[in-house]
């Protein structure tokens, strides 16, 4: 992960080849969001290393025949990860330059403010698809960056966006050319606070979201049971075995 800070505290996701969170990603981007909001940073941009892929979402691998011990904290770990992003108290908006399906998609959702490259990228929560329920907090994110209706049928149907379509229904906010470009429309998105009480805007941000970031609060533990139970199913490790197989069909064809 490398940050640049110009104020602005320009944040890139950088585990090759795809950026899928496994527990070391997640651990440093929470002590990355930690030392954003210890340096008093403006805002923060989050982006990625590769040119075609912002997230794809959790590593497989670390779902995969898991240890139990490990399996328990890297949940716990995310968990930790989305309350930290969702309720970040300082601007947060994510510059998406490339695919983000699944938790991909829940990191871009728990910005305030997202630009994607225009071009052949998609986003979305997926899980449906993949035969998965996103877990109540991942739809949340969704349910509240765009219209409740959309957001139902998107994680029912297991929808992944175009970049036309996510501008369409509200998933991004804007468009940009190239990486460069969708970095200067998030910096003019959390400069529009320079003039507001930074106190006032982040006591407004929690408030707004606070309901949602309570309902994982309050169940958290109910929440890593229901995702230990659900992993250690053998049919699930079945899909999962089967997914990495078609996904490392599809990588090497
Ligand atoms: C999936 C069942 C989970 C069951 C667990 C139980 C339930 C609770 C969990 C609920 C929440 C889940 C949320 C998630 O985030 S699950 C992950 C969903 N992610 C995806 O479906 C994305 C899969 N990846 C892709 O679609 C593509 O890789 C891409 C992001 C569009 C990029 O395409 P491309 O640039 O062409 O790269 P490749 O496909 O060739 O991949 C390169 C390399 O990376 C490996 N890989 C890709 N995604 C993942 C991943 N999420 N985890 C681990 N590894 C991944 C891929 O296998 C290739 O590896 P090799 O080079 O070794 O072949």
């Amino acid at each position: 992960m490398a940050v640049d800070n110009d104020g602005i505290a320009v944040v890139t996701l950088q585990r090759p080849p795809v950026n899928s969170l496994n527990l070391d990603l997640l651990q440093a981007m929470n002590n990355t969001f930690d030392d954003v909001a210890k340096n008093k940073s403006k805002g923060m941009i989050l982006t990625s290393a590769s040119p075609t892929v912002f997230s794809a979402g959790l590593d497989i691998m670390e779902m995969y025949k898991p240890d139990p011990k490990r399996v328990e904290t890297f949940w716990v770990t995310l968990q930790d990860m989305w309350l930290k992003l969702f309720g970040a108290s300082f601007p947060t908006a994510a510059a998406i330059n490339g695919h983000a399906p699944a938790g991909g998609c829940l990191i871009a959702t728990s910005c305030e403010y997202r630009v994607m490259l225009s071009g052949k990228f998609t986003i979305g929560l997926n899980e449906t698809a993949l035969g998965i329920v996103a877990p109540t907090w991942f739809q949340d994110s969704l349910r509240h960056t765009i219209p409740t209706r959309q957001a139902e049928i998107a994680l029912t149907t297991g929808k992944m966006f175009t970049v036309d379509e996510a501008l369409k229904v509200g998933l991004i906010d804007e468009t940009a050319a190239d990486k460069a470009e969708a970095i200067e429309k998030c910096k003019k998105f959390i400069k529009r606070f320079d003039k507001i009480p930074s106190l006032a805007r982040g006591m407004t941000k929690q408030i707004f979201r606070q309901e949602v970031l309570k309902k994982l609060l309050t169940n958290r533990q109910a929440d890593t049971k229901q995702f230990l139970d659900l992993v250690n199913q053998p049919k699930v490790q079945q899909s999962l075995e089967l997914y990495l197989a078609m996904l490392k069909q599809k990588s090497q064809k």
